[in-house]
């Protein structure tokens, strides 16, 4: 049973666009924000091409139809269809100022009552919650990546968030099939603070010309028999992202242990950010290349 008339997202890169269509597969209808016309035509296409794939690795999909699903959302780049929004997910660039930006928009555009589903790899809940009204309202969505796929979200209780609030979204994602676990506020909640730190590592060993990437992920792939080794994960998630989430754990806690590594700032000063720009450790601009070698 559907929880929400409507959801508005914020945000149509990697992780916007593929809960655009998890929800909107599941018969929400959907307000999908984002700043230029273009990013949304890209993310409309990166949802048909994620579709294929859903339907390849999913015995069981809600719809069986792209135009379908489509049909259930609203491309748009203004406010004008969050007036009566009661729920919003936001999933823009992980960074503080830019969130802060769209928040202050938000409590200008929304009702009151709102609920709002922060979706971000490390900042505090409790400190989006001080920027609106109603911070009994907010609450942290870590969704996986990629998220039609992975049942599992990261439910985060900021300082203020309600039972009333916690309850309410638990029976949302049980609406599109996931799998609430809730934790605390606390930066990177459970799985960045070890997955950043692990994956920063990782880099550090690369920078050392301890094993090449190929190398060092083959030893977690065959020896440690993870799916996908990190530096893939990297990739998947957006190297620029893995840069602003280990920044805000250094930040937060003052410990040397998340210094990030300089390859990983060069690496995002050369534009090389994974798989949304085609390279970061590994090359995604030929079929031949992968990372799984
Ligand atoms: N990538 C992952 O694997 C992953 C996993 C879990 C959570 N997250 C978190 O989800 C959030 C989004 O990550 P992503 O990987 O999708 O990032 P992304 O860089 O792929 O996409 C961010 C999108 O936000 C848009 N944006 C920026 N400012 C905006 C604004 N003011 N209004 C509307 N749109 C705006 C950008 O144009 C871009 O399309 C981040 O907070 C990230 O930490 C990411």
């Amino acid at each position: 049973m559907k929880t929400f008339e409507s959801i508005g997202i914020i945000g149509a890169g990697i992780m916007g666009s593929d809960l655009t269509l998890d929800l909107a597969s599941h018969g929400y209808r959907v307000i999908l924000k984002d700043l230029h016309p273009d990013i949304l035509e890209k993310a409309k296409q990166k949802m048909r091409e994620d579709f294929k794939l859903v339907k390849l690795m999913k015995k069981e999909i809600p719809v069986k139809d792209i135009d379908q699903v489509l049909s259930n959302v609203v491309f748009t780049t203004t406010y004008d269809d969050f007036y009566t929004v009661p729920f919003v997910i936001e999933n823009i660039t992980e960074n503080w100022e830019a969130k802060k930006q769209v928040y202050l928009e938000l409590k200008e555009h929304c009702p009151q009552d709102t609920i709002y589903g922060v979706n971000t790899s490390c900042i505090s809940i409790t400190k989006v919650g001080s920027l609106l009204p109603k911070p009994e309202n907010v609450i942290g969505m870590h969704f996986m990546n990629p998220v039609p796929l992975k049942q599992m979200v990261e439910i985060i209780k900021g300082y203020y968030t309600s039972e009333q609030t916690i309850q309410t979204i638990k029976n949302f994602l049980e609406s599109i099939d996931k799998k609430p676990v809730l934790v605390n506020d606390s930066p990177g909640f459970v799985t960045n603070r070890v997955l950043m730190l692990m994956i920063n590592e990782c880099i550090w060993a690369i920078h050392d010309q301890v094993a090449t990437p190929q190398d060092l992920d083959k030893i977690f792939r065959l020896g440690f028999s993870h799916k996908m080794g990190p530096l893939a994960t990297a990739d998947l998630i957006g190297l620029d992202t893995i840069l602003h989430s280990i920044e805000v754990l250094y930040e937060s806690f003052n410990d040397p242990k998340y210094r990030p590594c300089p390859l990983l700032v060069k690496m995002v000063d050369a534009g090389l950010l994974g798989k949304k720009s085609g390279k970061g450790f590994f090359d995604y601009t030929t079929a031949l290349a992968q990372s799984t070698k």
